[in-house]
């Protein structure tokens, strides 16, 4: 029997990341401890062995750049890399650029963790007099999308995250793998939760209790119905990635910690 190996990478610690506000799709770059995590992701794949056949990643420059940083660390920068809005952070709409805690503070932590982290609730959609309307949809990259500019999405639930990657996912990252192909996605949390809820049949209420570090690659062995032959393994110091996934929950609340 036919296994194949796929693996989830949530990009490396964005400068967003640290001051706890929502990121989302603005287009952040990596912090210095985002590259340095990048680049330890790479090095335990490539003290795995493992060999890339191709790279998805979102449109977003730090999903790319921990790509990058990780195919380098790997010795395998020429592997193709297919680039994709389907695979973009959940558009959190007019929470973008807010801080979690301040949220908090204001709305409540429940309120914050349903935002965040519920299958199907959406939070309002971003408006065009909001700070970041601009920067985002006047950017070129969202004028080569494979649905025009207005069809894009103003606020997504994760939900609505899954449903719009599962076109990428089926058309274009599901042929390679079913080809025997080694897939690294890097992408952004909930675009990865979203994939991960899809292949282990997670439920819509246990999807908010899973939460990824930045950095951290997810290593998937799945069968030939594309279902999972063993759980899931979050590759690294286990102490350590504990306690950054405790960090990621506390962001929510009032007191808000940082990424990292
Ligand atoms: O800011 C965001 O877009 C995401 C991921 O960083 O935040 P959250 O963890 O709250 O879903």
């Amino acid at each position: 029997m036919s296994t194949y190996t796929l693996l989830l990478l949530r990009h490396g610690e964005g400068a967003w990341n640290k001051e706890n506000r929502f990121c989302s799709w603005v287009d952040q770059g990596l912090s210095p401890d985002g590259l340095m995590e990048a680049r330890t992701a790479g090095r335990l794949l490539r003290e795995r062995d493992l060999q890339l056949d191709m790279v998805f990643t979102s449109v977003l420059s730090r999903s790319v750049h921990t790509a990058w940083l990780v195919l380098e660390e790997m010795d395998q920068l020429w592997v193709p890399v297919v680039k994709s809005w389907r695979l973009n952070e959940r558009h959190y709409g007019a929470l973008i650029g807010l801080n979690r805690a301040e949220m908090a503070l204001q709305h409540g932590e429940q309120q914050v963790k349903l935002w965040r982290r519920s299958y199907d609730m959406t939070p309002p959609p971003i408006e065009a007099s909001h700070p970041y309307y601009t920067h985002i949809y006047n950017d070129r990259r969202y004028s080569v999308c494979d649905v025009p500019k207005e069809e894009l999405p103003r606020a997504e639930s994760l939900k609505e995250v899954l449903q719009r990657l599962l076109p990428f996912w089926e058309g274009s990252v599901l042929p390679e793998i079913r080809r025997g192909r080694t897939i690294l996605i890097s992408a952004h949390g909930n675009s990865c939760r979203a994939l991960l809820k899809h292949l282990e049949g997670i439920s819509d209420e246990d999807i908010a209790d899973v939460t990824l570090p930045t950095g951290v690659p997810v290593l998937l062995q799945l069968d030939e119905e594309l279902k999972p032959l063993k759980p899931r393994e979050l590759l690294g110091d286990q102490e350590k990635i504990q306690e950054a996934i405790r960090k990621v929950e506390e962001q929510g609340r009032v007191t808000g910690q940082r990424s990292s």
